[in-house]
């Protein structure tokens, strides 16, 4: 067996949390796993149980739940419910609207977490049977009635395996699920969740210090150090949207994983600096608005400039929150056409008086946008006049110094942002070359950083499955570098 890089502490704040045993450099795979199950979220459009894509009316000829092919049906995934199910005999029940999310399917990944469990009793005693499930808490919440039934219910009661698994089991392994599986990144649009044994037990920060990336293949999970990490620090994942303010990643993290988070992005009423949560005050022009306590979910929000003396509640704070986040929710249901680059600069404007230029709300937009200048029929990289292509680099660069801080290291976000900087940079520099504005070698000089933006892209993304968008842009980032290499050697 290799040599671990972590032991497992327990505390009563995090409960069991991973602590690194030994320094690890950035980049590093600190542990390899592999999901004990996995299979649709809750709240699924009808997927294919064997490869996970779209599918209408098409389902398994022995089980009648949805599959699209016949490879799909003999899946080693697909088996263990397909037995069950038929066994007895219930049928998926046809939807009018298979794009449409179904409770039908929520049931799957339970079943495939009871059935794992059936089949291997001692990993499930070495590796799941201590993970935290929070029932009582989850009993609480508005959506236990339809879990219940559409879970609970339906497996005791529709599929006949009571005499295999007790309600207590079911419930358990609900209350595994929601607390521990991890979103496995959507292929055709549709995302699933697995649990990851030793991933499960690590700690969530609002600043985390190591990232991971799953492989299609197999569903291994890699994970490495983001950033350098020293001899009994503890690892961090986040459970969470890094481009959330704090009020809104708190109550998610309460939520969906019963904790109110106390990390220090979420306990500094700017985030550490950069104003992600930050309101302009409409009353006066001297001071921002921000939380007096942000760990206190019901403070009070309050104008910096004391001679102002503006204050608003918390409640008032979520719901503004609420209503932007819809608009932004429309925008980012748009196709990538020219007029959803014009809507989003559009909203940025409308709101450029109400937020802080890096509050999470803009930044979230100004991420999209800095992805879809270059990209978009009319807004293409070699279309983009020199304005926008300032526009594209100062959005990109926001992006990149606010992710130093709250995602520190090599993360996805950071591979993505640095591939889209290096395009406009390099635009710019020949285009000014071009004009006679500068020398051939100050050009030399000025392509340096596209160099290094694709380096550092093609570093981090190149660790992603190849066939998913961030590993296919880490290929296509490393062979640009080697083109543009090319170009300046022959300067
Ligand atoms: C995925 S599990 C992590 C492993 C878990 N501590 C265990 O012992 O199995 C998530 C749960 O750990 C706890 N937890 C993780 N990070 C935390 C944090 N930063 N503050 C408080 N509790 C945390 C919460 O109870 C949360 O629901």
């Amino acid at each position: 067996m290799s040599e671990k890089h972590y032991d497992v502490l327990f505390s009563d704040k995090l409960g069991r949390y991973l602590v690194a045993n030994k320094d690890l450099n950035a980049g590093s795979v600190i542990f390899t796993d592999t999901p004990f199950a996995f299979g649709p979220k809750q709240d699924s459009s009808p997927l294919c149980l064997g490869c996970y894509c779209p599918v209408e009316n098409s389902v398994c000829s022995r089980c009648s739940w949805p599959i699209c092919s016949e490879a799909c049906e003999k899946s080693s995934a697909h088996q263990p419910e397909c037995d069950a199910l038929s066994a007895a005999r219930v049928q998926f029940q046809p939807v009018q609207d298979w794009t449409e999310a179904s409770p039908q399917l929520d049931c799957i990944t339970p079943l495939r977490m009871l059935l794992a469990k059936e089949r291997d009793p001692s990993r499930w005693q070495q590796e799941i049977d201590m993970m935290e499930t929070h029932t009582e808490e989850r009993k609480k919440q508005a959506s236990w009635a339809a879990d219940y039934n559409n879970i609970v219910n339906f497996l005791l009661n529709h599929c006949k395996l009571g005499a295999r698994f007790t309600e207590e089991d079911i419930i358990r392994v609900c209350g595994i699920i929601a607390v521990n599986a991890v979103e496995i990144p959507s292929r055709g649009g549709y995302s699933t969740h697995a649990v990851y044994p030793q991933l499960a037990v690590a700690a969530h920060s609002c600043v985390p210090n190591i990232a991971h990336t799953i492989l299609y293949n197999n569903y291994e999970v890699q994970v490495r150090a983001a950033i350098p990490i020293k001899a009994g620090d503890i690892l961090y994942i986040s459970y969470t949207h890094a481009l959330s303010p704090t009020i809104v990643r708190r109550e998610h993290l309460r939520e969906s994983k019963y904790f109110d988070c106390e990390c220090q992005r979420c306990a500094d009423p700017t985030e550490l600096g950069t104003h992600m949560s930050t309101i302009k005050c409409s009353k006066c022009d001297n001071g921002v608005i921000l939380a007096s306590d942000p760990l206190d979910n019901e403070s009070k929000w309050k104008c910096t400039d004391l001679k102002c003396g503006f204050e608003t509640s918390s409640a008032a704070m979520r719901k503004m929150l609420a209503v932007i986040q819809a608009e932004v929710d429309q925008l980012d249901a748009l196709q990538p056409t020219p007029e959803a680059i014009e809507m989003r600069e559009a909203f940025l404007e409308k709101y450029k008086s109400v937020f802080h230029p890096r509050h999470s709300i803009l930044l979230s937009v100004k991420y999209t946008l800095a992805e879809l200048y270059g990209r978009v029929e009319g807004y293409t990289i070699d279309e983009l006049p020199d304005l926008m292509l300032e526009r594209k680099v100062e959005m990109c660069r926001l992006l990149l110094t606010t992710l130093d801080v709250i995602l520190p290291g090599d993360t996805r976000m950071r591979g993505m942002m640095l591939y889209e900087l290096h395009a406009p940079l390099m635009y710019l520099a020949r285009s000014e070359f071009s004009a006679g504005l500068i020398t051939q070698e100050q050009l030399k000089t000025r392509l340096e950083e596209p160099m290094k933006c694709l380096a550092g892209a093609a570093k981090i993304l190149q660790r992603e499955d190849p066939q998913s968008p961030e590993g296919t842009i880490g290929f296509i980032a490393s062979q640009s570098l080697e083109q543009l290499k090319a170009s300046v050697e022959s300067l």
